[in-house]
Order: C-alpha cells, then sequence, then structure tokens
C-alpha cells in the first residue's frame, strides 16, 4: 500500500517546484531560527504562493507564541500548522482556536513508553506526526535525519490520521511504510544534498516509493 509525502524544509523556489512536480502532497515550511531549513516570513510566503492548488502548505513551529503565529499568518497562507515542540494537549487546542487552522502535532518516539503520549493529543490535534524523539541535547527537536524502530507501530491505530517521520529516505521508505501501515510520510533530511538545500531526484525518488511506484527503490 502506498503513502503520500510531505516534504518539509522548503528553502528554495526551485526545491518547492520539485516536490510539486513529483507528486508531493504536501509543502512544510519552517519558521524555527535554529533549523538550517528556517525561512524568513517574507521568503515563506514566496514560497507558499509557488505552491500549487492541491498541495497543502504546512507550517512547521516549535513551541511559537501567539504573536509569532499570528505575524506569519499574516504574511503567509498556511493550510495547515504543525506544532514540534513540548505544546500541551491545550496549547495544540488553543493554537487551533485562534488560528481556524488544522494542527498537525509531533510527537517524538524511542520507546513503547512515548506511544502513550499520541493518546494525549488524539483529541486536540486533527493530524499527528509520528517522529524519531531526539537524542538527549539535541540541537533540532526533529530533522535530524534519525529513524526510529517502526516496529514499535505494528498494530497500532490512533484516533487521528497520521504520517511517519524520522530518517526517512528514498532507500528505506517502502520498509517503512509497510512495516507501520503509514499512508502518508513527512521527509527532510533524507532528500537533501546540504542542510536546507533539497535535491530534485531524491525528492523525486522519495516520493515514487512512497507512493509504491514499480521500480522504486
Ligand atoms: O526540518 C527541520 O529543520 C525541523 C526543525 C525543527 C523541528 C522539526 C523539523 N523537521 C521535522 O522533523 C521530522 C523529521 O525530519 P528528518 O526527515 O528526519 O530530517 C519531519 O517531520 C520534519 O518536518
Amino acid at each position: 500500500m502506498g503513502a503520500v509525502a510531505k516534504i518539509c524544509g522548503l528553502t528554495r523556489p526551485e526545491d518547492v517546484d520539485a516536490a510539486a512536480d513529483a507528486g508531493a502532497r504536501y509543502a512544510g515550511l519552517v519558521f524555527f531560527p535554529r533549523s538550517p531549513r528556517h525561512v524568513p516570513t517574507p521568503t515563506a510566503a514566496v514560497l507558499a504562493a509557488r505552491v500549487p492548488v492541491g498541495m497543502a502548505r504546512v507550517g512547521l513551529f516549535v513551541d511559537p507564541d501567539d504573536a509569532l503565529l499570528d505575524s506569519v499568518l499574516a504574511e503567509v497562507p498556511l493550510d495547515i500548522l504543525q506544532l514540534h515542540g513540548h505544546e500541551t494537549p491545550d496549547r495544540v487546542a488553543a493554537v487551533k482556536a485562534r488560528t481556524g487552522l488544522p494542527v498537525m502535532k509531533a510527537v517524538g518516539v524511542a520507546s513503547a513508553a512515548d506511544l502513550d503520549a499520541i493518546w494525549d493529543y488524539g483529541l486536540a490535534a486533527d493530524l499527528l506526526l509520528i517522529d524519531a524523539k531526539p537524542a538527549p541535547g539535541a540541537a533540532l527537536p526533529g530533522g535530524n535525519g534519525i529513524a526510529f524502530d517502526w516496529r514499535l507501530l505494528v498494530g497500532r491505530r490512533f484516533l487521528k490520521p497520521w504520517m511517519l517521520a524520522g530518517g526517512l529516505t528514498p532507500g528505506n521508505v517502502a520498509e517503512a511504510i509497510r512495516l507501520t501501515g503509514a499512508q502518508a510520510v513527512d521527509v527532510s533530511s533524507g532528500v537533501e544534498r546540504a542542510p536546507g538545500i533539497k535535491d530534485p531526484a531524491l525528492i523525486r525518488a522519495l516520493v515514487a516509493a512512497a507512493a509504491g511506484e514499480p521500480g522504486a527503490p
């Protein structure tokens, strides 16, 4: 069974075009200054305007305050907000209410115990993002190119639609989907030639492999 793809951390117009041309369903823009994929708001507005109809524009935030959300949304049309920090279920609900946008909440997983947290967000969030938990002391809360043990998700069901993330590449995404049953995947590092610089061939290979196209890796 194939999955649709979100390509996250787009920083250049040509990367948006590559993701769209490859058939990715979601375009991710990072609003987190510590990330090498961070885009200033004016740049994000240009990139968002380039995303074709039918491809959702996802804004990635890490523990954003209301002022940041308001200032970005005043300039950048976004369809979904991705919260990738330590936001509580109440904060997820408050962001939804304030912005009127669907929220995808990221939850980091390293062991079976971490899966319980996913249930905590099942009512508040519209979508769940199951990512690898960053190593202690990691500079970034995501986008580190590390995978978790996908077998932890075998046989699991969640209250909301979910995406799988963490260290996915054109070479491993088919196996990750086969094991977990993910219907959507989110990839950043695995389709880059350098942090923040996407590689169009890797994007094409990733989207094709996720979709289960014949001949894909
Ligand atoms: O991509 C980033 O720079 C980033 C920064 C802060 C939080 C999350 C970030 N990216 C998200 O992390 C996962 C996994 O990324 P990767 O494929 O392992 O590099 C993904 O959901 C990205 O949206």
